[in-house]
């Protein structure tokens, strides 16, 4: 079983810890949200996950250091979808969900016929086919975010790691894109989301991760984890939790 493991992972920023101590371990086949007020570090954590910022402690993948790992091979083994999804030249969407591609030696125009089967297939995943052609700059949030998604897919990995893929999506697009990343679990991704909708992730999530001011405060399954008393003490709204129903009720008087 593959296995990704991050050990005592900490992160400093402009002078501040801003990720203190992360230990955490993700396999194949989990379906894992982490969970977190704005600021709590979330993003930096994924981003050290990947070596994209310094830090301290170890992260590895079956025991290989991934910091240490060549960009190209990483690409291969965990697949990345970053908080910005904006785009700024104007590509055809099959070229950008090709990039998923380049780790594996594909160009743009050079797509060999792996590669090229992995995008189609990616592209069909995402329901995407109708767009294959169009520019992304002339792409809606939700269809963008599908993008990004069949980009990743397309890269085969064994990991993905995802910073609020659903953000700024309507409910029955946020559900589309929750429901291809379950599906890829089921098939053997191992998948770490960042959340913001706690409803959504209570939906789907296997396992939640809740961090709050850079330190990890539970890690568990869903039903173990998720109660009124931890959703007001991460965010400090009261809410009210029955199984995977989750009520927020604001602010405390
Ligand atoms: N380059 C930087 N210099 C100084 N502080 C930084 C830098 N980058 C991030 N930080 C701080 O690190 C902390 C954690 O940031 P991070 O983006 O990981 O939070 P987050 O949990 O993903 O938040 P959000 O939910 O708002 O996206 C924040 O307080 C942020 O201001």
């Amino acid at each position: 079983m593959a296995e990704l493991s991050v050990s005592r992972l900490s992160v400093v920023a402009g002078g501040a810890q801003v990720v203190s101590h992360i230990s955490l371990q993700l396999s194949r086949g989990e379906f894992v949200v982490l969970l977190g007020p704005n600021g709590a570090g979330k993003s930096m954590t994924l981003r050290a996950m990947l070596g994209l910022v310094p830090s301290t402690g170890s992260v590895t993948l079956d025991g290989a250091s991934v910091p240490d790992m060549a960009p190209s091979e990483r690409a291969r083994h965990i697949a990345y979808l970053p908080q910005s999804t904006a785009l700024a030249w104007p590509a055809r969407t099959r070229d950008v969900v090709s990039l998923g591609r380049f780790s594996h030696g594909a160009a743009v125009g050079r797509l060999g016929r792996d590669d090229a089967h992995a995008v189609d297939m990616a592209l069909s995943e995402c329901a995407l086919e109708a767009f294959s052609d169009r520019r992304v700059d002339s792409l809606s949030g939700g269809e963008m975010a599908r993008v990004h998604c069949a980009r990743a897919f397309a890269a085969r990995t064994t990991f993905l790691l995802a910073d609020e893929p659903v953000a700024a999506l309507d409910p029955a697009q946020a559900f589309r894109i929750m429901d291809l990343l379950q599906k890829k679990a089921r098939r053997g991704l191992g998948v770490l989301v960042v959340l913001h909708d706690i409803a959504l992730a209570a939906r789907y999530a296997d396992r939640m991760i809740l961090m709050k001011a850079g330190e990890l405060v539970a890690d568990g399954p869903t039903e173990s984890v998720l109660t009124g008393e931890s959703v007001s003490a991460l965010y400090g709204v009261t809410a009210h939790v029955a199984g995977r129903q989750v009520a927020l009720n604001g602010l405390p008087d």
